[in-house]
Order: C-alpha cells, then structure tokens, then sequence
C-alpha cells in the first residue's frame, strides 16, 4: 500500500434544513438543502485507519442545523453558507478549508383573494437558487451564485443555420424555431456583495431579459451558443462584483410534427426532454481566472 495520498476531503450530502423567521403574524419560510466537504489534516485516517481528531460527517450535519438555529434574522444563502463554513474552521484546529454547497426551493408567499398570506407558501416553478462558497482559515472567503432548473422558453424568434452540411446531417437550416432549455448557472463574485438578493434578482433580469427581449418583439437568437454568450455578458454588465459566468444549456428540442392528416404548420410538435443538446461555456472579465464549473 505505498500509493501516495494525494487528496482528500470529507462531508456530508444533501442535509436538508426549514428555517421559519416569525416575525409577528408574518412568517418568512426558506428550505435549503445543504452539502459540505472538510479539507483537513486528517491523512492518518486514510492511511493508518486511526479517525482521531476527526469532525465526524454526522457532526458536520449536526452544524448545519446548529447554525441554522443560530441565523436568528432572515439571511440569505450566502450568508448562511458563509457562517457554517465560519464555523467549521474557527471550531475545529484540525480544519484548513470549508466547503458549503447550498440550494434554496423556490417556495414564494401565496397569494388568497389578491393578498399575500401570512404564513402560506408555494412552488410555482421549480427554479432553484444556489451558491458554493469555500471558507478557509487563512484567505478571503470565495461566493459562488446562480440557479438551476430555471425552464425558459420562447415559440419564435429563434433559427439555426450556416452548420456544415454533410452525408451525416439531417437536420435542415431553420429560420423559426421554438427555443427551450433548463437553465444552469454559477456565477463568481470577485470583490464584496453588500446585498445578494440584490444580486441575485440583477443576475435572473439580464438572464431573462437577454433571453426573451422585449414583450412585444421579442430579440432573434442564432444558436444557443449565441445567447448563451449575450446572458453572460448581461450579468457582468449587471452585476459589477461577478467576475466569472458558467452556463450549461440543454437545447430541449421541439420537433416538427406531422399529424396523419396534415403537414407541419408550425403548430404541432414532438416535445422532448431526451436526447438533448448540451452548451455550455464560461465568460470572465478580462484577466479573470474562469471559476471551476461545479
Ligand atoms: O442552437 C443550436 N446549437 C447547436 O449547437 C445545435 N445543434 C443542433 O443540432 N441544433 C442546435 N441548435
């Protein structure tokens, strides 16, 4: 056994966690679902067996409900992530870095007879904000956002052409499509957030904004590719503290339909999840390192 241990880490998956804020008759609900990963000096485990010294997985779950409890005002995910990584390495010598995936359900206060109600919630769309955030004992702290899940789609204004064209091909030039993808998204703050709400309703604007463009008209797409490109660069415009944006785009395929009785008329289609399209790419700032996908 002389292989050398060259990494390792250790954590716990998917702790899901509710956290209600009662603020009088008025209740604020978030459920997040929360994954960490410890870099320790726990080498010794790997290679003698000997576990001494080591933040147990079941403790790791355990601090996130602790801290949890301890976010006594409304917070965002960045925010908790940041104070649940805090916590690891400030509570545990052995800890050098902390690693915090969380992903928010999109619950939203319901609205009866035109209100907004006290304590009742739902999910309307099954968009999921996220962040990644890494918290090491010496070094700033790094925040990751974005979402995923967020279903956009649009019936015209969309083509595909100018691919090359060979005994392989199929698929034919189109200058009006339906365009449909599941949007994934992380984006990188280099410098300081004051509010990340903020942000994160800046960021789902340019992305919603590129996509569809303007109600009336609408804005053409090339490619995927293309408007992958145009969001990306929306966020950095929008956001002044992202550095780094990574997309991944499903192309969900509407295909053309021919019912038994008559031709396509762009009225009819296939609608299909499998096989798919698969884009993606990352756009920086300038001299910005690209951050890692995750
Ligand atoms: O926007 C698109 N990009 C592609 O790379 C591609 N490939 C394909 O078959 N259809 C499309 N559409």
């Amino acid at each position: 056994m002389g292989g050398v241990l060259a990494e390792h880490q250790h954590g716990k998956g998917r702790v899901r966690l509710g956290r209600v804020w009662r603020e009088g008759a008025v209740h604020h609900m978030v459920e997040w679902t929360v994954s960490t990963m410890l870099e320790s000096d726990m080498a010794h485990a790997f290679t003698t067996g000997s576990n001494k010294g080591m933040t147990a997985t079941d403790t790791q779950k355990n601090m996130v409900y602790y801290v949890g409890k301890q976010c006594s005002s409304r917070c965002t995910i960045e925010e908790y992530a940041t104070a649940l990584g805090k916590k690891f390495v400030d509570e545990y010598p052995l800890v050098s870095k902390a690693k915090i995936w969380v992903e928010q359900a999109p619950w939203k206060r319901v609205m009866v007879a035109g209100q907004p109600h006290n304590h009742g919630f739902a999910q309307y769309a099954p968009a999921t904000r996220t962040t990644y955030v890494e918290v090491s004992k010496t070094g700033p702290v790094e925040v990751t956002s974005g979402l995923k899940n967020f279903k956009v789609l649009k019936t015209t204004q969309s083509g595909y052409d100018g691919f090359l064209h060979d005994k392989y091909t199929l698929l034919g030039d189109t200058s009006d499509r339906i365009m449909a993808t599941s949007i994934t998204s992380t984006w990188k703050f280099t410098s300081p957030v004051p509010n990340y709400d903020a942000a994160y309703e800046a960021a789902v604007t340019a992305i919603t904004e590129t996509f569809y463009g303007p109600p009336d008209k609408g804005v053409f797409s090339p490619g995927v590719q293309a408007t992958l490109y145009q969001m990306a660069n929306a966020i950095l415009a929008k956001v002044p503290q992202v550095g780094s944006v990574f997309f991944n785009l499903p192309n969900l395929h509407f295909l053309p339909c021919n019912p038994v009785t008559s031709k396509f008329d762009n009225d009819v289609y296939i609608a299909t999840s499998e096989p798919h399209g698969d884009i993606e790419a990352t756009v920086t700032r300038q001299g910005v390192q690209p951050h890692c996908k995750l």
